[in-house]
């Protein structure tokens, strides 16, 4: 059952890590290292069962893959979760109980933060490894990534705004965002800053206010921001929002958002196309976290890293521009481009190349 479904998008590896001190059970998924080392980051969620949990890691590991590839980054795919609730069950010892396989993984897989974990867990896992990203900028890292996602989806939102609008401005627009937190707070943040109007809503209420207060955002209900009259609709909460019950509720011309893997199913993607909606595709709007914390892998430089991240823009337009030449869905050409890259990598590393575990290595 579980090869079945490895099999079917063609994973590399899954790994299980039960610590029963610590109550840590957390799986790591690593799809595809043609690039290089697998980086995602840990999602700390309250999973129904633990195929839930699977079907999470698996499927967020392929997105990055995807990410890293259309990013034009020599990493590979991966992604963990670890099953527990992010505001009880957090210890060190669970941190670092994990820290210990990521180490034994010895750079196939490299952390860093997503929804449920923060800068001090990996700070806490960096106690026992140093394959994990997003640590405090004590440690001479870019810190938490969330703001530099923000800044990404900002730009990518900016050129599918030009593609549905015919002019990059969002003066004016209304845009309805879904989940104010870490990522949508700072892309609030841009948007306000520009002229936007912002309605959001949150399951945390906390979270509203924060926004209502300071960008003069409108609260509405979790279940009606769907149908809220508005130019843009920006999910940034969870994945599989845009479906069958939401698709006939939006008014808005143009998805732009954060959240990872928002179509429930590729034939939405398809759906929304045909409907004239302009979608930017989830893993390329929202690689500017990814970027930021691959920076550290080079030694982090701040400026170059957010010159990097603006050219998701240009990422986006790309993107576009393949879907009208190939006729195809948005979602399908940015799978072109990654799929593309990816085939070319391999295609110029035909030649042999003499490494330490070769055959002919051997008595040297
Ligand atoms: N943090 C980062 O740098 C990156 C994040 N992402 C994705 O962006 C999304 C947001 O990430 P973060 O801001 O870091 O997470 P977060 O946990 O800080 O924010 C998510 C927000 O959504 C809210 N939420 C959850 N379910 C909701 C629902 N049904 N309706 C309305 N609100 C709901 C939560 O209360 C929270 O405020 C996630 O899908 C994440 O995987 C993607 C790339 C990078
Ligand atoms: C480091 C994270 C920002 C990368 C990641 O897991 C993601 O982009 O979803």
């Amino acid at each position: 059952m579980i090869f079945e479904q490895l099999e079917k998008c063609d994973y590399e590896q899954l790994i299980f890590c039960q610590d029963k001190n610590s109550g840590l059970k957390a799986i790591i998924a690593i799809h595809d290292t043609t690039l290089g080392p697998a980086l995602g980051g840990t999602r700390m969620w309250t999973y129904e069962n633990e195929q839930q949990a699977i079907i999470d890691a698996i499927r967020l590991s392929r997105a990055m893959t995807y990410k890293a590839a259309a990013s034009g980054l020599n990493l590979g795919g991966g992604k963990a979760v670890i099953i527990g609730d992010p505001n009880k069950d957090k210890s060190e010892e669970l941190f670092r109980a994990f820290g210990r396989y990521i180490q034994g993984l010895n750079g196939r897989y490299i952390t860093a933060e997503d929804v449920g974990t923060n800068e001090a867990d990996m700070d806490l896992i960096h106690q026992e490894t140093a394959f994990v990203t997003g640590v405090s900028p004590a440690f001479g890292s870019g810190g938490n990534p969330s703001p530099v996602t923000a800044y990404g989806v900002y730009r990518g939102m900016k050129a599918a705004a030009l593609e549905a609008f015919g002019s990059d401005s969002l003066q004016g627009k209304t845009i309805a965002v879904q989940g104010v937190g870490n990522v949508a707070y700072h892309l609030c943040g841009y948007l306000h800053e520009e002229g936007a109007n912002l309605i959001v809503t949150d399951i945390n209420p906390a979270h509203v206010e924060r926004a209502v207060e300071k960008y003069g955002a409108q609260a509405v209900g979790i279940d009606e921001i769907y149908s809220v009259n508005c130019d843009i609709f920006s999910p940034c909460a969870l994945g599989g929002v845009i479906n069958d019950e939401t698709i006939p509720q939006l008014k808005a011309k143009v998805i732009a958002g954060s959240a990872n893997n928002q179509l429930q199913e590729n034939r939405h993607g398809d759906k929304i196309a045909e409907l004239g909606l302009v979608y930017a595709p989830d893993y390329v709007i929202n690689a500017g976290g990814l970027i930021n914390v691959a920076d550290e892998l080079l030694g982090y430089n701040r400026e170059r890293a957010m010159k990097k991240v603006e050219t998701i823009y240009d990422t986006i337009h790309r993107v576009f521009k393949i879907a009208k030449r190939d006729q195809i869905p948005s979602y399908l050409a940015a799978d072109r481009l990654a799929e593309e890259r990816i085939a070319s990598v391999k295609r110029s590393r035909n030649t042999f190349l003499l490494n330490e575990r070769h055959l002919l290595n051997r008595g040297r």
